[in-house]
Order: structure tokens, then C-alpha cells, then sequence
């Protein structure tokens, strides 16, 4: 397909605003525009956290696909000015700088070894901080906020349309939302453009004196600064949608912008029913898993399988899954001698992004034998970074014989009343560095990475 055939297909996402899948037509196809809300940086991305870094990655792929690589500006921030960035730096004695600054390249390596490609451009709210100051002057100007205390506020009864992107009143929202009761404020609901900084706390001269910007500001300014008055696409978890969402459109539409035209979230990634997160503790980080060997992409793989508007969750079982079959995949992939993604590959992404069906689609083209579709599916799927990566190259270790070898033993042993032989086995196992797992379901042997078979050799 020529660009301005491919220009022509349909892209449709759902719009949270209007709860609709809707036809994606940009303000100017020459240049599509998308931000998306970044980390605050004082930890360790959580898995969670990569989800929506995924999700919009594949949304920024397949828009560089439809209108050309140098017609799409993808914009994601880092807020670096923040209280728990505050708190960390006081709890580590280290600084605040020191502390954003190595975390800011920890979340940039762990992205790009999920496969995301960075974005156009990656915002610091601390050097947007002119610009917010800007901003919040202007909408006090207009009526829209007023200082107290040191505080500058938002009046949200004064924006009428709060509450439309979530479809909710905002009594509704009060009644739900943990809203700050403060003497300063005018209605519980008002929150924060600016507060007072302290000596100890980061803070810029302001007409309200020496202050820092509240969260919701920075996305704002930020987004106009780079994007314009109006883009196209707003993007961002579902936990965000209110207040942090509902907030921004507020100051933005108050302050005379148009804004995002879709808004899109991922929902969430989740353990046990619950949303994995920094708060709940519930959470292990991206580089956990690096570091216990599960190769990026397949945690990749394993985030495309369910459909970005549906909770999920990771288990080991679909982790082995996506290994077993990337692995497969690469062999096939690589032989091939071009890489072209097939029209239905696209319109598979195109529909609000059914990553979900592409990865059937690449099960098909792997069984027909279609090396190059399948090649140029996983590159669009950002899937197929190296050829063959080293991982996928070595093959995997089939212990199935001494699992079944443990398990008849364990079964002939409950009969018998006699464990020895089991407990010899197992001794001989962990040994050498195998971990054994026994349950009703069976036994499982997890070798080692690097694991050489040859040092079974006589010790069974
Ligand atoms: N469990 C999750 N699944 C999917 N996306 C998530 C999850 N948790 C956070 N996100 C997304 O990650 C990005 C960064 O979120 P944030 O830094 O607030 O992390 P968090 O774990 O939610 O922190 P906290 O628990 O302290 O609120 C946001 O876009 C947010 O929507
Ligand atoms: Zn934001």
C-alpha cells in the first residue's frame, strides 16, 4: 500500500468522553498529536505502570504506520516535582535531583526493554514552570481561580462541564472522592494550582510568592506548550480519569483551549481483583523481572493478549505461554526475507486496538507458513526488536522426563508409605541448582538460566 492509500483506512478508538468507539479523523494529518500522562519519579516503575507505556506505544506505532513517522508527535512527561518525591528524599538523605534523575533513566531503560519506543518529546514539569505560572494567572484573571493562604485554587462550580468525562455530577464526585477540607478553600471541591513551598521544599517565585505547582497544572501547560491549544489524542490509565483527567480539561477549557479531542485509558493491571500500585504495596517492579530472567518482550506479549480496556493480570503460566511462542515465532520469522504486515494485521490495531486479535492473527500467519507477514506483524507489534534475541535462541530445556521420573516415584511413595526414594530425588535435584515444586497438580523442575542437562548425569 502507498502512504495516502494506508492514510485512508479507518483507525477507531474509544472515546472515554463520549463512552463510544469512535472514527479517528485528526485536526491535521500532517501532524497528529498525543500526550500522555508520565511517572512521577521516585521509584521503580511497578509492572502496572508499563501497561499504559505499551498500550500507547502500540497506539504511536500504528499511527507512525498510517500518516508517516514524521507525522505523528507522541508527548509523555515526567513529573519530577512532587510530595512523595518530597518525602523519599527526606527518608533517604539524598536529593531531590539525585533521586528524579536516577529514576528518570531507570524508567527509560526498563521502558525500552518492554520495546516501547520513546516518545517525541519528554516533558520535566520543573522546566514548564513559567508556563504554568503563566496559566494560572490567566485563569485567575478570568475568575476562574483565586489565591488564599498562599494557595491558588480552581473554582470547579464555575466550570459547568466538570464531571463530563467520567459522566458523573459533581456531587456525585464529592460524595465518592477523597476531597481535602481546607479553611482556605472556598468550596471542598477547589483544588490546587499553586501551593507555598518552605524553605526545605522545592519552590519558584511566583505573584503568590515563593510556591510550587500542583499536579493536575503541570499536564496542562505542559500539553499546550508542546502541542497546541488543541491535539488530538489525550491518553492515560482509568485511575487518572478523575479527578487528575477531569482537572486538566477544567483548566484547559477554562483557560480558552480546546484540548484533547479522544481521550483514551487502559485499565488496570491488577493482583488478586485489587489495582497493582505503589500504595497497596501489592506490586513488583519491571526490573524484577529482567533480573529474574523474563526477557522484555515477553512481558510485552503477555500485556498485548488482553485487550487495553480490560483488567488483567500476570501469571506464570501466561508468561511461559508467551515465551514458548515468541520463541517459536522468531525461528520462523527470521527466516524470512522482507517483512510486510499484513492489510489485516492493521485493521485488526486499527479497531481500538485489538492487540488481542493481531496475536491470533500471528498465530495464523505462523501456521500458514507466512514468514514475511509474520515478520512485519511482529515489528508493528514492536515484538521483533532483534532477529533472533539471545534468549529465543537458546532452546528451551525439556526436564518432562524427570518430572514424570519424580512423580511416579512420588505416587508408588503414597502407596507405600515410603518417602526416601522422593527425598533422594529431590535432594539430587535442588543440588544442582533445580528448583522443584510438588503440588496435587504435579510436579514442576525450574532449571537455572544457562542450565547445562548434562549435570543430571549420574546423580539420579
Ligand atoms: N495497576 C496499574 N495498571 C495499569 N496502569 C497503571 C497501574 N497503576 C498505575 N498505572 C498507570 O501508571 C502511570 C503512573 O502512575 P502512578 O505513578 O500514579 O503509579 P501508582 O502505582 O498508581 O502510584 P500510587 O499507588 O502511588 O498512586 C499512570 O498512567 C497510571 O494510570
Ligand atoms: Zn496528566
Amino acid at each position: 500500500m502507498t502512504r495516502d492509500e494506508t492514510r485512508d483506512l479507518t483507525i477507531k478508538l474509544h472515546n472515554t468522553a463520549t463512552r463510544r468507539k469512535e472514527v479517528f479523523t485528526p485536526i491535521d494529518p500532517d501532524n497528529v498529536r498525543m500526550y500522555v500522562c508520565g511517572p512521577t519519579v521516585y521509584d521503580r516503575a511497578h509492572l502496572g505502570n508499563a501497561r499504559p507505556v505499551i498500550v500507547f506505544d502500540v497506539l504511536y506505532r500504528l499511527l507512525r504506520h498510517v500518516y508517516g513517522p514524521q507525522h505523528v508527535t507522541y508527548v509523555r512527561n515526567f513529573t519530577d516535582v512532587d510530595d512523595k518525591i518530597n518525602a523519599r528524599a527526606a527518608e533517604s538523605g539524598r536529593s531531590i535531583g539525585e533521586i528524579t534523575a536516577e529514576t528518570t533513566q531507570w524508567y527509560l531503560d526498563d521502558m525500552a526493554a518492554v520495546g516501547a519506543l520513546e516518545p517525541d518529546h519528554m516533558p520535566r514539569a520543573t522546566q514548564y514552570v513559567p508556563q504554568m505560572v503563566a496559566m494560572i494567572r490567566g485563569l485567575i484573571e478570568d475568575g476562574y481561580a483565586y489565591e488564599a493562604e498562599g494557595h491558588v485554587l480552581f473554582r470547579v462550580r464555575k466550570y459547568t462541564e466538570y464531571g463530563a468525562l467520567s459522566g458523573r455530577s459533581v456531587d456525585d464526585m464529592i460524595a465518592g472522592a477523597r476531597v481535602e477540607v481546607a479553611p482556605y478553600k472556598e468550596d471542598p471541591m477547589d483544588f490546587v494550582l499553586w501551593k507555598p513551598s518552605d524553605e526545605g521544599t522545592p519552590g519558584w517565585e511566583s505573584p503568590w510568592g515563593q510556591g510550587r505547582p500542583g499536579w493536575h497544572i503541570e499536564c496542562s501547560a505542559m500539553a499546550h506548550d508542546l502541542l497546541g491549544e488543541r491535539f488530538d489524542i489525550h491518553g492515560g490509565g482509568i485511575d487518572l480519569q478523575f479527578p487528575h483527567h477531569e482537572n486538566e480539561i477544567a483548566q484547559s477549557k477554562c483557560a480558552g483551549h480546546g484540548f484533547a479531542n479522544y481521550w483514551l485509558h487502559n485499565e488496570m493491571l491488577q493482583v488478586e481483583g485489587k489495582k497493582m500500585s505503589k500504595s497497596l504495596g501489592n506490586f513488583f517492579t519491571v526490573r524484577d523481572l529482567l533480573d529474574q530472567g523474563v526477557p522484555g518482550e515477553v512481558i510485552r506479549f503477555v500485556m498485548l493478549s488482553t485487550h487495553y480496556r480490560k483488567p488483567m493480570d500476570w501469571t506464570e503460566k501466561k508468561r511461559d505461554e508467551a515465551e514458548k511462542t515468541l520463541r517459536k515465532w522468531y525461528l520462523q520469522a527470521a527466516e524470512a526475507e522482507n517483512a510486510t504486515p499484513s492489510a489485516d494485521l492493521v485493521a485488526l490495531l486499527a479497531d481500538d486496538l485489538n492487540t488481542h486479535g493481531a496475536l491470533t492473527e500471528c498465530h495464523r500467519l505462523s501456521n500458514a507458513g507466512d514468514t514475511a507477514g509474520l515478520r512485519g506483524a511482529l515489528s508493528l507489534l514492536g515484538l521483533m526488536g532483534e532477529l533472533i534475541p539471545e534468549w529465543a535462541a537458546v532452546q528451551a530445556l525439556d526436564l518432562t522426563d524427570v518430572e514424570a521420573f519424580l512423580s511416579d516415584a512420588r505416587a508408588t511413595a503414597m502407596e507405600t508409605k515410603d518417602f526416601a526414594e522422593v527425598d533422594r530425588i529431590k535432594k539430587a535435584l535442588t543440588s544442582v541448582g533445580i528448583e522443584v515444586q510438588m503440588s496435587k497438580d504435579g510436579v514442576k523442575l525450574t532449571p537455572p538460566p544457562g542450565f547445562d542437562r548434562s549435570r543430571l548425569d549420574g546423580v539420579l
